[in-house]
């Protein structure tokens, strides 16, 4: 670092006391006007504040702008007027942290602690770590979003309630695209205050823990807050709330350290102002009535039942000039405010922002290709991508994808269904977050269901205090939910919600899959199965509902004793055990195969359907229902990549299907479809700027997979001005073997369209993709001499806009070429003279007959060379038939 910057940061971390004892102002700052580093106008409004304090405030104003060189030129200032301030701050200049321990008599021991501390915080056990694994913290860290405003109830509800994209554009505008960094959390603020004490709220799961490890370790390894905090200590409340009897502070912290309490006093006493302590999980601290005294706890060596000595520590009376960092899950926020003494900020992890999940799925793979696939598939997922904002989240399928890959599965494949995922958190948050739950989790589960569901009827994500307290019996301590203060005319308001919207969701559905069956189905059908859309809010409940009927979800749910299994009737009398009732179950398929059978189905049904029958993921079931679905059609709606994901998982696990129509495809969905796509008997496609290969493929694929006794997919193009190609029509017929493919084609100079018949066998040995290409190059010449190519082929058919002497050439050669070509039918717009001169001296081999329609003029001279309309009388349309005995024309 250079002196001016050393300096500088000499000034940043004094600055609080400097704006308090700070007397020569004006001395200080004539020489700053005179040395050019003041100007004029701040000068003024400097000498005109009234108290030395507000004279140091408008000059951080200059210092703050002014950068280094300014705080430098001030330093020096101070060093001179106000010479014994300047050796009380403890130096004449800024040491580095390691100057500073070195020349410092406990050095030796910070610097062991700090050892220590890197060695043990460098690693990360996982939730499912095998004895002795873990992966490395800066491996796996992630900065999290930390925003440093409360939002308003507008703000809070757009958070909640929005999702995929919109949910991105949401946070970024919070933050502007800046989060606060570590790094700036005890930052003076704009008027030259840094806070001695700073709340970082959190929900659960959201990385508190996580970010409080990562603290530690960089400050130990000398990355943050060198200079600023000479040393660092790290209480857990979940901890404190184990220590027997009654504790000093200094006993506290050795009990989570190993220095003894001696290097501790020494420590804290010495400069307590350059000592932070780090306090994990304040929401856990078990604070009982008599914490709220006011006894006169100033002692770091007195002793008190260590929830006491903690709660000094926050109020100030045990080392008030040392600094606090105080993580809470926002439930337990207000108690914290309340308790803390002297200035204090507030700041939240709001999750990971959209950047931050892939830096995420980037740093948990380390490798490209699987990080690529993971993260494509799920950010597909607008569901999962919004959950994803919660680290938790991210880590769990993180690691349900990796499984996948391990046993060489696709990421799809599996059980990797939104429900699955959802159920999953709430059984991590049950078993690793929730120490002290008040109330069994079948209690706890039942009453959070029936506060989602009030929501979800009445359409709110900001649910009220009184409606809470009236179904949970300890909101506090529940980590599903979040609570939110806010300002109502002079008053507060507190509010709760769930920590996004689809865990309301979610939380409804598994209410109401557990109810008896005869509340189940009333709730169910009347939330959306009778009355079709009218609510479609309910829509995602309904999905997740189908989800948890899922076997593997409800062995993962039984595992975790939030259900049992239903053989046990005593407890069910009781109200105390949750299980999924056959009748349930059954309810909700036989409504699936209803609406599958019934008429047709709006696309928005049709997705809903698909997307039901994707989170039950029961493969006999879903073929079932698939198998007796008469006709897809999802009605020219884009497919969006989840809606897609469902489609295709849904005809993987079926035989054969009746028909899908307009269906929108990318080059990409079509990759992924192809293997399926021999199922469909009748299927309309659309698909987005195919490429040659991408057209080639799909005669192949179809050809090769085919199942079905006779099948036709009709194929269009989309963008045109890419592909010359308009649209495909294949049919494919097993008796006799035979695959007729018709090729639209757009302003082709020659041919318009031109069908082609082969024996099934024959098709593979085609390369199709070069004749896409040909077409597209729009090269006529190389076209007919690649159609000539086509030993096998035994009827074509063709559109051509003029028969020319050259066209009569080139479909006689076609006959002689295509030695199995029995039929060859040629529709023109008109025949010139040349062309029909050309065919009447002409015949074909044996067993191959040639028809020709068009029109031809029939004026002795100026003959017309095109159709034309106003001189319709001279045009008349013929038929010509040529085969191995001659020429013939007939009128029409
Ligand atoms: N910044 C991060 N980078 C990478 N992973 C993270 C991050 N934050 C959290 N995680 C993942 O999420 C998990 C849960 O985080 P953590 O335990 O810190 O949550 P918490 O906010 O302390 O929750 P609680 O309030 O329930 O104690 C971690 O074990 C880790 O897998």
């Amino acid at each position: 670092m250079d002196q001016d910057s050393e300096r500088a940061r000499f000034v940043d971390d004094h600055w609080a006391k400097l704006v308090q004892r700070v007397q020569m102002v004006m001395p200080m700052a004539d020489e700053l006007q005179s040395g050019g580093m003041l100007q004029y106008e701040p000068y003024c409004k400097i000498r005109a504040a009234d108290t030395n304090q507000e004279k140091m405030r408008e000059l951080y104003e200059v210092l703050h702008s002014g950068g280094d060189k300014v705080k430098s030129a001030f330093h020096s200032s101070l060093e001179k007027h106000e010479p014994s301030l300047f050796r009380a701050l403890g130096s004449t200049g800024h040491h580095t942290h390691s100057e500073k321990t070195h020349s410092s008599e406990i050095s030796p021991v910070i610097h062991k602690y700090m050892k220590l501390i890197c060695s043990e915080y460098q690693y990360v056990t996982e939730y499912n770590s095998l004895p002795g694994e873990h992966v490395l913290l800066s491996e796996r860290f992630t900065q999290p979003l930390i925003l440093r405003k409360h939002r308003d109830r507008k703000e809070r509800e757009e958070e909640i309630s929005s999702s995929g994209k919109r949910f991105q554009q949401v946070l970024s505008s919070r933050s502007s695209g800046d989060s606060v960094h570590l790094s700036s959390l005890f930052d003076p603020d704009d008027h030259g205050f840094s806070p001695r004490s700073v709340i970082l709220q959190g929900n659960s799961g959201n990385g508190k823990s996580f970010t409080v490890q990562k603290i530690m370790m960089d400050w130990a390894s000398g990355h943050l807050y060198k200079g600023r905090f000479d040393i660092v200590f790290h209480l857990k409340c979940k901890e404190i709330n184990r220590i027997p009897g009654e504790k000093s502070l200094v006993e506290i912290l050795s009990c989570s350290c190993s220095l003894t309490s001696d290097d501790f006093s020494q420590i804290l006493q010495q400069s307590p102002e350059k000592v932070l302590l780090v306090i994990d999980g304040f929401d856990e601290l078990k604070l009982t009535q008599d914490t709220n005294d006011t006894s006169a706890h100033t002692d770091l060596l007195q002793k008190a039942p260590p929830v006491d000595t903690l709660c000094a520590l926050l109020r100030g009376r045990i080392l008030p000039e040392s600094f606090l960092l105080v993580s809470s899950r926002s439930t337990a926020t207000d108690t914290l405010s309340n308790l803390l003494k002297g200035p204090q900020r507030f700041s939240e992890i709001v999750g990971f922002s959209e950047k931050g999940v892939e830096e995420y799925f980037q740093k948990f793979f380390q490798n490209e290709k699987l990080y690529k696939e993971a993260y494509t598939s799920v950010k597909a997922n607008e569901t999962l991508i919004t959950a994803c904002s919660i680290p938790v989240v991210c880590w769990i399928i993180c690691t349900t994808i990796q499984e996948r890959f391990k046993y060489g599965a696709g990421a799809r494949s599996g059980l990797e269904t939104t429900t699955s995922i959802y159920v999953d958190f709430v059984c991590t948050l049950l078993e690793h977050h929730c120490q002290g739950l008040s109330q069994s989790v079948p209690t706890l589960l039942r009453s959070l269901g029936q506060l989602a569901e009030r929501g979800m009827q009445e359409q709110q994500v900001l649910l009220d205090e009184k409606s809470v307290n009236e179904t949970i019996s300890d909101p506090a301590g529940n980590p599903f939910l979040c609570k939110f203060l806010f300002k109502r005319r002079i008053h507060q308001e507190t509010m709760f919600s769930f920590m996004h919207l689809s865990f309301q969701e979610f939380f409804t559905a598994l209410y109401y899959v557990l109810l008896d069956e005869e509340k189940s189905q009333r709730k169910l059908t009347r939330s959306l199965l009778m009355d079709g859309f009218s609510k479609p809010h309910f829509a995602a409940v309904v999905q997740f509902a189908f989800g948890l009927l899922n076997k593997d979800v409800r062995l993962t749910l039984e595992k975790h004793g939030l259900l049992n299994r239903p053989k046990k009737q005593a407890c069910l009398k009781l109200c105390v055990c949750l299980f999924i009732r056959p009748k349930t179950q059954a309810h909700l398929k036989e409504w699936i195969l209803e609406k599958v059978k019934g008429c047709s189905l709006s696309s928005k049904t049709v997705l809903f359907v698909l997307h039901c029958l994707y989170e039950l993921h029961e493969e006999d079931f879903v073929k079932e229902a698939m198998e007796s679905w008469e006709r897809i059609n999802p009605d020219g709606k884009f497919l969006s990549r989840t809606d897609f994901c469902a489609l295709l998982f849904c005809s993987q696990c079926c035989q054969s299907f009746e028909e899908i129509s307009e269906l929108y495809l990318t080059s990409q969905d079509l990759s992924m479809i192809l293997p399926e796509l021999h199922k469909f008997k009748k299927a309309s496609l659309i698909i987005i700027d195919p490429s040659d290969s991408d057209l080639g493929e799909l005669i192949y694929a179809l050809a090769r997979g085919q199942t079905l006794s006779s099948q036709s997919v009709r194929v269009e193009t989309c963008k045109l001005m890419y592909s010359h190609v308009f649209s495909l029509d294949l049919s494919i017929n097993k008796e006799p073997s035979s695959i007729c493919i018709k090729i639209c084609l757009l302003h082709h100079p020659d041919l318009q369209s031109f069908s082609l018949t082969f024996p099934h066998s024959e098709i593979i040995n085609i390369d199709w993709t070069r004749l896409f290409q040909i077409i597209h190059q729009r090269d006529s010449e190389a076209l007919l001499s690649f159609l000539h190519s086509f030993s096998n082929l035994k009827n074509m058919e063709m559109r051509v806009g003029r028969v020319t002497e050259l066209l009569s050439v080139w479909i006689l050669q076609m006959t002689q070429n295509c030695p199995s070509l029995t039929e060859l039918m040629v529709e023109a717009g008109f025949l010139l003279e040349d062309g029909i001169k050309i065919l009447q001296s002409s015949n074909t081999r044996p067993s191959c007959m040639m028809t020709l329609y068009g029109f031809i003029c029939n004026e002795p001279s100026e003959k017309c060379t095109d159709y034309c309309d106003h001189r319709s009388r001279c045009n008349q349309k013929v038929k010509i038939l040529l085969n191995d005995q001659g020429f013939s024309m007939k009128t029409l």
